[in-house]
C-alpha cells in the first residue's frame, strides 16, 4: 500500500462550514483503520462537507481531524459525479494513469511497473477493451468503473467515496461493492456517502447518521433505526439556513 501505517482518524469537535458559516456542527468520534463507515443523511446534513474536510479539501471552522501522522495526501477521493469533468480529453488508460500522479508526479512517464498497475486495475473492474476509448464516450456506470480504476492505482490506505452508486445499475454496483469489500480486506479504511440505506446495510459495518450533527455512529442496523431516521429528518427540517453562527458557540458565550 503507498501509504504509512494505518492509524485512526479522529474527528475532534470538529465543526466545518463555509465562508464562516457552519454546515456541520461540533462532531465527535474515530474512524479505526480498515473500518467500513457509510455517511448517511439528508439532503443538505453535510455529507459531502465532511468527506472534503477529510480529503484535506477544507479547513476546518472549529475543532480538527487527527489523522496519527498520515497526511490528507495519503487519502483517495472520490466526489460527486457531477463534479466530475468527464469532457477532459483524455483517454480510458490515461486517465486510469492520473491515478500514480502522488508516485510520479504530474509529468512523470509511467514505469513498467506503473503500465502494468494500470492495466491490472482496468482489468480488475471489467474495462479491458476500453483502454483507447475518450473518456467522454464512456456510458455513466463505465465512468463510475473507470473511477474505481483510478482510486486502485492511487493504492492508498483511506478511500472516500461521495455517492459511488448513484444511477448505476445492480450488477455494476454489486461489482464496486465486491471491490470495496477487497479493499476492507486490504485493511484500507472506506468512507461512503450512500443515499441507499439498503447498500450500507448490506455493504458496511458501521453508519455516521448526520444531520448538521451527529444524530447517531456506530453498528449500521442501530444507526440506521427509524427513529433515528426520524429524527435526522426533523433536524433537517428545523436547521436554520440563515443562522451565521453556531447557536452551540453562542450559548458557551453566554455561559462564560
Ligand atoms: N461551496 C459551498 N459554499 C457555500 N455553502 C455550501 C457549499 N457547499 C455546500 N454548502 C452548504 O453546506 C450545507 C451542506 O452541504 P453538503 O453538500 O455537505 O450536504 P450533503 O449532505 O452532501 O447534501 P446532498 O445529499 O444534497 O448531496 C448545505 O447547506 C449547502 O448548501
Amino acid at each position: 500500500m503507498n501509504a504509512p501505517a494505518p492509524a485512526p482518524i479522529r474527528l475532534v469537535n470538529l465543526t466545518l462550514g463555509y465562508d464562516r458559516r457552519p454546515a456541520v456542527h461540533h462532531l465527535e468520534g474515530e474512524i479505526a483503520p480498515g473500518a467500513g463507515l457509510a455517511v448517511c443523511g439528508p439532503n443538505g446534513a453535510g455529507k459531502s462537507t465532511l468527506l472534503k474536510a477529510l480529503a484535506g479539501l477544507l479547513a476546518p471552522l472549529g475543532g480538527s481531524i487527527e489523522r496519527g501522522g498520515a497526511s490528507p495526501r495519503n487519502v483517495a477521493y472520490l466526489p460527486q459525479i457531477v463534479d466530475i469533468d468527464s469532457a477532459f480529453p483524455i483517454n480510458l488508460r490515461d486517465f486510469v494513469a492520473m491515478g500514480a500522479m502522488t508516485r510520479i508526479g504530474l509529468f512523470g512517464g509511467l514505469d513498467a511497473a506503473e503500465r502494468a498497475r494500470v492495466a491490472e486495475a482496468i482489468e480488475t473492474v471489467g474495462l479491458s477493451g476500453f483502454e483507447e476509448r475518450a473518456l467522454d464516450t464512456l456510458s455513466g456506470g463505465q465512468m463510475q468503473r473507470a473511477l474505481f480504476a483510478r482510486l486502485i492505482v492511487q493504492d492508498q490506505s483511506v478511500i472516500l467515496l461521495d455517492e459511488p452508486f448513484g444511477a448505476i445499475d445492480e450488477a455494476t454496483i454489486d461489482d464496486l461493492l465486491a471491490l470495496i469489500s477487497r479493499w476492507r480486506a486490504e485493511g484500507r479504511t472506506v468512507v461512503a456517502v450512500l443515499h441507499d440505506f439498503d447498500i450500507a446495510r448490506r455493504a458496511f459495518p458501521q453508519t455516521l447518521l448526520l444531520a448538521r450533527e451527529r444524530i447517531a455512529w456506530g453498528d449500521t442496523r442501530d444507526a440506521l433505526c427509524k427513529a433515528n431516521l426520524a429524527r435526522a429528518r426533523a433536524m433537517s427540517a428545523a436547521f436554520d439556513e440563515s443562522a451565521r453562527e453556531c447557536l452551540r458557540d453562542e450559548e458557551t458565550r453566554h455561559v462564560h
